[in-house]
């Protein structure tokens, strides 16, 4: 039959005792001497009995294994707390001796070890060999469905051995309980489930602060928000800054309130915890976890996919968070897969594991988790398993940050201190920032624009320069780079117009400071668009159709090869069709785009290199209506000013109107005031952006653009939407404020550029067909004048008369006849005439520019014809510019 077996641990330091019992009197010596010498004889395992009580809480059993004596069953309980896997089996002996006559009870109490059974984790690598029953590898094992039966036995073979040659009466009797195990002592279960359930509770609000502030950043790039911003002047340092300030407030509100509810509901974990290592603990997770997510979202482009990492995260922490803070840790920091290596010195550490120490140095939820496990420790309690009473925790405070103790004493020295998840925490947001700044710059925007991944070497560069030849010197050297000679690149273009061609050569030779130089500027897209996920499936059906080919490139040149000028105080107009190309050639001036070759100089300073100057002194109104919703327009205007560091001074304009009239005085101006009465907005200046109509709010970015008096301002399509009377108001403010600066605008409304431009070009796909100012554009392009001849009253129908067939048939020969004699009569007057159009009573004539002393003669033919009543009315124009863009747009498409 199976005894009682020695238990042979593999190292000293984890040594294992079989037994202990207590008290240690004389009659209990006894006893379990007759219970080592029967367990000898039937398993042949010597136990050894060891002679002294011990007393001190951090003995270890001088030999592998044996029987050792304890003080008292507390101690043995106490004992088992400390070194969970130690003791196998305990003995508590009680003896009762009748006050009169009646047998002596003899009780004994076998307390079993279910820490060898269940907590597996606890001391990994620790082996009990399988001949003592129990092997930590075959966790299946159950040492004690044989042991326990046998220890009775054994215990009631001793004691009646004991008791035999007395040959007294005794009454035996036993009981059987556990020992404080891993499922019932503080920081490790039951209790600590509570703490490992709240963990997950705890980093819950920080992982939704977490994801409101990557939907806002995302939101911010979706509505371009952050790139009107930046095309403002705003750095990115600063966008960020703001953004992590922001995240500041909300972790310390956020972690004030965790820590007051906590208090509040009386929760024991925070009321035995030092406040403020709690405020740190959660104000530090939920900033940590901020900035975090704001790392991730310079990986998105869309709404979407920042929700699906901030979904991934959440179910991170939901799985890790407990497992960690229950303390199924302490393999995660230290590397035990050889165990703790013992030398003769004692014990050697072993290696911390370096892969979660790197990852915790960017997730802040792994800190958080290990550090919540630690408090848990120290200020939860523990139901006393004898009497089943509540044992409060001694407490997490301040000094226990750097002076935890490991329930485990072989830990103290290998597990880290609380402290660390502290000093982990400002090393994630530290990384975090940085990564941020720098994955900003480098993950390409929706439009492909990019930094190169080693861009801060050209800022050292930079630095370098400014250094060496001084600011003089570095501007000396951009002026010269700016007006040296740039030749066309490839061959040009069939047909080109003598003006395009002039234009071209003026950029290539320009030598004098000029608005902006633009040379050679191509753009070609590639692909369809950001969107990782889209492209990988575009590529992977391309990949499995039959042809193979890559049928998602698409290879657009929307600019190519653009040479132009423009100068000081001019007011330069992009005319082109739907995809011309006028807006990518804005984005490449202002920096969202990277041109694919070629470069433009904006007062000679690169749009390749030097961008952050270039937009401090640029304004932009973007093609579609960048503005915050719930910002009013003088907001708007603020917060602009702001970003271009305006003096503060230039705001002062009060807003209370009443209280200036109590003073009884006008309210001062200012220039927000004299940009927002300019465009008929001053009275709605205190309306939100979201509540303002289409052209009101094109108005407002329109002036915008103009904060900060920019040197260049580029306005792509301002007056889209707006009723003719505000455009009137618009161009005349752009027409004052071209003074001293260039202003290239692209618009679809000939009449506009006709009314602004002192610049006209016209693009068509992607090139220059023809640029001038607008005489010389319809002199050239345009067919001279034209002549519109409203026929007589008689020969055509009222508007509100309904015809009948046989009036229609009886009109119709008449005035045949009459726009036939009109028809000859212009015909003989000037030869080169064209009849363009004749429908509706309304007969057009074209008039080509050399026929222009024909004129009289003809005006004198129409006057004479009115008075006859021939013609009801007639009127003489030149060619509008959109007939200009209308003829040019045709040609170029007979071409094709
Ligand atoms: N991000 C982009 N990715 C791919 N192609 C683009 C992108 N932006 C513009 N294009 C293409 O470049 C060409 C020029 O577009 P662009 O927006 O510059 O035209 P536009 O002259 O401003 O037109 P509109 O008057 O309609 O604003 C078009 O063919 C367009 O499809």
């Amino acid at each position: 039959m199976e005894g009682i077996s020695q238990c042979q641990p593999e190292r000293l330091s984890n040594a294992c005792m079989t037994l202990v019992y207590t008290p240690a009197t004389a009659e209990t010596n006894e006893i379990m001497t007759h219970f080592q010498t029967k367990n000898q004889v039937r398993t042949n395992a010597a136990l050894k009995i060891e002679s002294d009580v011990w007393t001190d809480m951090s003995s270890v059993p001088k030999s592998n294994m044996g029987i050792v004596p304890m003080p008292s069953d507390q101690f043995i309980y106490d004992y088992a707390l400390a070194h969970p896997d130690t003791i196998q089996l305990g003995v508590v002996f009680t003896k009762e001796t009748p006050a009169t006559t009646g047998p002596i009870q003899w009780n004994y109490q076998i307390y079993y070890n279910m820490s060898h059974a269940t907590n597996t984790s606890t001391l990994p690598g620790f082996k009990y060999t399988k001949e003592a029953g129990y092997n930590r590898q075959r966790q299946a094992d159950d040492p004690y469905g044989v042991q326990l039966p046998n220890m009775i036995r054994g215990l009631d073979e001793a004691l009646l051995t004991f008791f035999d040659p007395q040959r007294q009466q005794v009454d035996l009797d036993y009981s059987l309980k556990s020992f404080p195990t891993a499922s019932s002592r503080n920081g490790y279960s039951s209790a600590d489930d509570v703490a490992s359930f709240l963990s997950n509770l705890m980093a819950l609000p920080a992982c939704i602060t977490m994801v409101m502030a990557m939907l806002r950043v995302i939101r911010e790039k979706e509505s371009k928000c952050k790139e009107s911003m930046q095309m403002m002047g705003l750095s990115t340092t600063v966008y960020w800054s703001a953004q992590w300030l922001t995240a500041w407030f909300m972790a310390v509100i956020q972690g004030s309130m965790m820590v007051a509810l906590g208090y509040a509901f009386k929760m024991v974990i925070f009321t035995n915890t030092n406040w403020f290592v709690l405020w740190c603990t959660f104000v530090l997770l939920t900033y940590g976890m901020t900035l975090f997510g704001l790392l991730l979202t310079t990986f998105c482009q869309k709404t979407g996919s920042a929700l699906g990492f901030g979904f991934a995260i959440v179910v991170a922490v939901l799985v890790t968070v407990p497992i960690i803070a229950q303390g199924s840790w302490v393999s995660m920091w230290v590397d035990l897969t050889d165990g703790i290596p013992e030398t003769v010195d004692g014990i050697h550490f072993p290696p911390p594991q370096r892969f979660t120490w790197v990852i915790s140095l960017f997730v802040p939820f792994l800190n958080f988790a290990r550090m919540w496990g630690q408090i848990g420790v120290y200020s939860l309690g523990t139901i006393d398993s004898r009497d089943g009473t509540y044992v409060a925790g001694p407490g997490f405070f301040l000094s226990t940050l750097t002076h935890f103790k490991q329930t485990d004493q072989v830990l103290q020295d290998i597990m880290p201190q609380p402290v660390s998840a502290l000093t982990y925490y400002i090393a994630n947001v530290l990384i975090a920032a940085v990564l941020t700044l720098y994955f900003d710059q480098v993950i390409p925007n929706e439009h492909g624009h990019s930094r190169s991944v080693f861009f801060f070497f050209g800022s050292i560069a930079n630095l370098y320069r400014r250094i060496r030849y001084g600011s003089d010197g570095v501007i000396r050297k951009k002026s010269e780079d700016a007006h040296r000679i740039i030749p066309y690149e490839g061959q040009p273009l069939e047909n080109e117009d003598s003006d395009v061609v002039a234009e071209r050569e003026r950029a290539v030779h320009c030598q004098s400071e000029v608005a902006i130089r633009i040379s050679n500027l191509s753009k070609t897209y590639t692909k369809n668009g950001p969107g990782f996920f889209k492209n990988l499936y575009l590529t992977l059906c391309c990949c499995c159709s039959r042809q193979r080919r890559r049928s998602n490139k698409i290879v657009n040149k929307a600019v190519d090869r653009l040479n132009l000028i423009t100068e000081p105080n001019e007011l330069f107009a992009l005319l082109g069709q739907n995809g011309a190309g006028k807006s990518t050639t804005m984005q490449m001036l202002y920096g969202v785009t990277d041109p694919t070759s070629g470069s433009a100089f904006l007062f000679s300073r690169s749009i390749l290199n030097d961008m952050s100057e270039i937009r401090a002194s640029m304004g932009v109104c973007p093609q579609h209506d960048v503005l915050f919703n719930d910002l009013t327009c003088w907001e708007h205007m603020q917060l602009y000013a702001g970003i271009k560091d305006l003096p503060a001074e230039a705001l002062l304009a009060s807003l209370n109107e009443k209280e200036y009239n109590k003073e009884n005085e006008r309210e001062k101006p200012s220039w927000i005031r004299s940009r927002l009465e300019a465009v008929q907005l001053w009275k709605d200046r205190d309306t939100m952006a979201g509540r303002l109509s289409g052209g009101m709010k094109r108005r407002l970015s329109t002036i915008i653009s103009t904060i900060g008096d920019p040197d260049v301002l580029i306005l792509d399509e301002p007056t889209t939407g707006m009723d003719p009377v505000h455009r009137r108001h618009v161009w005349t403010f752009l027409a004052q404020f071209k003074r001293g600066r260039s202003i290239l605008l692209t618009t679809h409304s000939m009449e506009e550029a006709d009314a602004l431009g002192d610049k006209v070009a016209i693009m068509v796909s992607g090139h220059l067909k023809a640029i001038g100012n607008t005489t010389r554009l319809k002199n050239k392009f345009g067919n001279g004048y034209r002549v519109e001849i409203a026929l007589g009253q008689q020969h055509t129908l009222q508007s509100n008369q309904v015809a009948s067939v046989t009036e229609i048939n009886a009109i119709a020969p008449s005035q045949k006849k009459i726009q036939q004699e009109i028809a000859e009569a212009v015909k003989s007057i000037i030869r080169d005439s064209v009849l363009l159009d004749e429908s509706g009573g309304v007969m057009v004539f074209g008039i080509p520019m050399q026929a222009i002393e024909h004129m009289a003669g003809l005006t004198a033919m129409l006057e004479k014809s009115q008075a006859k009543g021939t013609i009801k009315n007639w009127g003489i124009a030149q060619t509008s510019l959109e007939e200009v863009f209308l003829s040019l747009i045709r040609a170029s498409e007979d071409r094709h």
